[in-house]
């Protein structure tokens, strides 16, 4: 390997884009960050600093900001899309003239497209045909990070050099940066555990305790690992950082904006008054229409996603979410044990003839 610094280049102005660029800064590449305002491009030149996303966070002063995409990936090794999955396609497409298949790719994006129900870095791959792709996910409050709090993130790709390279770029003493070769799962874990922040950041507004509150995690886990598996998703992914312990961060804490977009919720707030407070994007509003009608389509049984979505898209009040909840089937602790098959079977034996 060279001895030459790695060119880092971050599409995106927001907070987790600036704490990796900065990250990577701090590890010795040069980094160049791509962003639409040219107002808050001058301030991250200016004053190292990120006013709309991350105003207390002082950015490694090598980071370079940009507005012109050709500037930022000239010469990159290494290319971090933290992009909102709504413009991540068309960011891609204005990114692809100055990227090549030498360059490792890398989504930091959970969540998900709506035409073909495509995670992001499918459409790393679609847009470029390169091989080298990958993506981070994980408990990763970019809050914290820029707080230099420990914590890790998975690097998930089927390709060793994205993982190494990445594990280089990122890693240090309070960012670890550990390797997964189920891209599939851990980006749709990502993605997923945003429908349950939601929920989550509800219940505690509605004073639910803690009881509940492990009741609707643990519930959770089995269902997106459900639906994962059900897609194609390795059910052991869930047991590592970007499942469980994604879903653990998101949906304990009010830094989370799913969370928080609940807390609005279950205070009473309509959606369209909880993301306009919010004013940053909260992916998991759009992912759990979109999983919730490929819940049904695929016929996987998804009660939470579906009790949420009639939340916040068909007017049922919040306090029923947790009535549905009690009213699901009473089946399977763990699936991958006593399968709910087994369990359904049981109960119609039991019932027996006259039942
Ligand atoms: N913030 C976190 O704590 C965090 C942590 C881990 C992962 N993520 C994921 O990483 C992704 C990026 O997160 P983030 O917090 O850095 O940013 P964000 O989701 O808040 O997005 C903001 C950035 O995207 C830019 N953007 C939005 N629409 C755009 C468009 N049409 N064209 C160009 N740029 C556009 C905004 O200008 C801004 O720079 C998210 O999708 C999220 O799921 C976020
Ligand atoms: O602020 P959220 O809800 O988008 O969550 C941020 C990260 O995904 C937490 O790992």
């Amino acid at each position: 390997m060279s001895d030459e610094p790695m060119r880092v280049a971050v599409l995106g102005g927001g907070s987790f884009g600036t704490a990796l660029a900065s990250i990577a800064a701090d590890n010795g590449a040069r980094v160049r960050q791509w962003l639409r305002d040219p107002d808050l491009a001058a301030q991250i030149n200016r004053e190292h600093r990120n006013g709309r996303y991350l105003p207390d966070y002082a950015i490694n002063p090598a980071v370079v900001a940009s507005t012109v995409m050709a500037e930022v990936l000239e010469g990159a090794d290494l290319v971090l899309v933290a992009i909102p999955s709504k413009a991540f396609r068309d960011v891609v497409r204005q990114a692809r003239p100055w990227l090549h298949a030498g360059q490792i790719l890398v989504s930091t994006t959970k969540g998900i497209q709506e035409e073909g129900f495509k995670l992001m870095s499918r459409i790393l791959e679609e847009e470029t045909g390169f091989p080298h792709i990958g993506v981070i996910s994980g408990p990763n409050l970019a809050t914290e990070i820029a707080q230099k709090q420990l914590t890790a993130t998975v690097i998930a790709s089927d390709d060793p050099e994205t993982r190494t390279r990445v594990q280089t770029a990122l890693g240090c003493d309070y960012f670890r940066v550990y390797a997964s070769n189920d891209r599939y799962g851990v980006e749709l874990g990502g993605a997923l555990k945003n429908i349950y922040a939601i929920a989550a950041g509800m219940a505690a507004a509605l004073g639910m305790g803690e009881n509940t509150r492990s009741m609707l995690m643990t519930r959770a886990l089995a269902e997106m690992s459900r639906f994962a598996v059900d897609q194609g998703a390795n059910p052991m992914t869930f047991l590592g950082l970007a499942g469980v312990g994604d879903l653990i961060v998101t949906c304990s804490s009010s830094l989370s904006r799913n969370y928080r977009v609940g807390q609005a919720l279950g205070e009473g707030s309509t959606l369209d008054e909880a993301v306009e407070a919010l004013g940053q994007v909260a992916e998991g509003v759009n992912t759990v229409r979109l999983v919730r009608d490929k819940a049904r389509e695929d016929g996987v049984y998804m009660p939470l996603a579906e009790g949420l979505y009639q939340v916040l898209f068909e007017g049922v009040p919040a306090q029923e979410m947790a009535r549905m909840l009690m009213l699901g089937e009473q089946s399977s602790d763990v699936e991958f044990i006593l399968s709910r098959e087994d369990v359904r079977q049981a109960h119609r034996d039991d019932e027996g003839p006259h039942g």
